[in-house]
C-alpha cells in the first residue's frame, strides 16, 4: 500500500521548521457552522493538522482524566501486565512493542487502549484506582462527540449527509473501533547517552480518520511534516497546551475524501538533555470507523473497502515492512 512505502522512507532524523499551525475556535458551533467549517477544511487540506479550543470538554474533565492515567500507569507492573493487549484489538496494556517501519525500533513508551467492545476483563481493579471506568468511558464519548462535529464539517465539505461519520462511528455497534489511548513516555533522567538517539515515537501516520490528541503544557515533542517535506526531513514542532486539543486527518479519511484531506507523518522526539527530562503523557482518541462501513469517497478514486478489512491491509502492509528491514 503507498502509504507504507513512505512510511519507511521517514526514519531520518531531519531539521525543524516553524510553520503556523491553525487555532481554530470551535464555540457556538451551529451558529457558526460554514465559517468553521471552511477553516477546518484549509487546515486539513494543508499541514493536516491543527488545534481546537471551545470544544466543550471542560478543562477539569481533561485534567482528570490525565491524573487518572498518570495513575494507572505507576501501578505495579504486574498489576498492568494482567491487562495485556489482545492480539489484533486496540485493547489492553503493552510496554515497548510498538515498532514502527520509519525506524524498525521499539517507541520509548507504554501504553493503555480502551476500545469499548473489547474491555471484558482488561479494567484495572476498581479498589485500585476507584472510578477509572466510567471517568474513561466518560472521557472516550466526550473525545467522540469532539471528532463528530469536526467530521460533521468535512461531510459538509465533501457532499456527505449530516451526521454521516456519526452513524459510520456508531459507539453502540459491536462494530466499533474508535480508541482512547493512554501513553506514558518513560522519563529520561537517569537515561544514557545513546538513549537520547532513539524516539519517543518514531514517524508515522495513523491509520484511522481523525485523531484528537491531548498534551500537557510543558511536555513537548510532537513534531509534523506536510506532504514530501516529511522525505526531505523538514519538521514542525507543535506546542502542547493542556486542554487545547491537536487534531490529525488518518490515513482512513485520506482515502476516504479521494486524497482531498491530508494524513501527513508525525513522531514525538526525545528531549534534548538541556530540555525537561521528566515523563510525558498524552491521551490521542482515534475516531476510526466501524469495521463492517464502506469507505469509498465521493469522486470513487479507489475501490470500496469496509474498514475492518482496510485496517487489517494497514496492519499486515506494517508487519511485512518491519520483516522487510529485519532482512
Ligand atoms: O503522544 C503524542 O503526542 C502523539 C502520539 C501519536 O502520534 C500516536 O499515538 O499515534
Ligand atoms: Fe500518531
Amino acid at each position: 500500500m503507498h502509504e507504507l512505502g513512505r512510511e519507511s522512507r521517514i526514519g531520518g532524523t531531519g531539521t525543524e521548521k516553524a510553520r503556523a499551525v491553525a487555532v481554530i475556535d470551535l464555540s457556538d458551533y451551529e451558529a457558526r457552522k460554514a465559517e468553521i467549517a471552511d477553516a477546518l477544511w484549509q487546515a486539513a487540506t494543508g499541514l493536516g493538522l491543527f488545534q481546537v479550543t471551545g470544544h466543550g470538554i471542560p478543562l477539569g474533565q481533561i485534567e482528570e482524566a490525565f491524573t487518572l492515567t498518570e495513575a494507572f500507569f505507576s501501578q505495579p507492573t504486574r498489576a498492568k501486565a494482567a491487562l495485556p493487549l489482545r492480539p489484533g484489538t486496540n485493547a489492553g496494556w503493552e510496554f515497548k512493542s510498538q515498532i514502527r517501519p520509519s525506524t524498525g525500533t521499539p517507541d520509548q513508551k507504554e501504553s493503555y487502549q480502551i476500545t469499548r467492545p473489547k474491555m471484558e476483563g482488561l479494567w484495572p481493579d476498581p479498589s485500585a484506582l476507584p472510578g477509572f471506568r466510567d471517568r474513561m468511558l466518560a472521557f472516550e464519548r466526550a473525545n467522540w462527540k469532539v471528532a463528530m462535529r469536526i467530521l460533521d464539517a468535512f461531510a459538509l465539505k465533501l457532499g456527505f449527509a449530516p451526521d454521516f461519520f456519526a452513524a459510520a462511528h456508531d459507539p453502540e455497534s459491536p462494530d466499533y473501533q474508535s480508541t482512547l489511548r493512554l501513553i506514558h513516555y518513560l522519563p529520561m533522567t537517569d537515561a544514557l547517552p545513546e538513549d537520547f538517539r532513539g524516539w519517543r515515537a518514531s514517524a508515522h501516520t495513523d491509520f484511522d480518520c481523525l485523531t484528537l490528541l491531548h498534551q500537557k503544557t510543558g511536555q513537548g515533542g510532537l513534531q509534523i511534516a506536510p506532504g514530501a517535506e516529511a522525505e526531505t526531513g523538514e519538521w514542525t514542532p507543535v506546542e502542547p497546551v493542556t486542554g487545547v486539543i491537536t487534531c490529525n486527518i488518518g490515513d482512513m479519511l485520506m482515502r476516504w475524501s479521494d486524497d482531498r484531506l491530508l494524513s501527513n507523518p508525525h513522531r514525538v522526539r526525545m528531549p534534548r538533555r538541556d530540555e525537561y527530562l521528566g515523563p510525558r503523557y498524552s491521551m490521542p482518541f482515534f475516531a476510526q470507523a466501524n469495521r463492517d462501513v464502506v469507505l469509498q469517497g465521493p469522486g470513487r478514486k479507489y475501490p470500496p473497502i469496509t474498514a475492518g478489512d482496510y485496517i487489517a491491509e494497514r496492519i499486515r502492509a506494517n508487519y511485512d515492512a518491519l520483516e522487510m528491514k529485519k532482512e
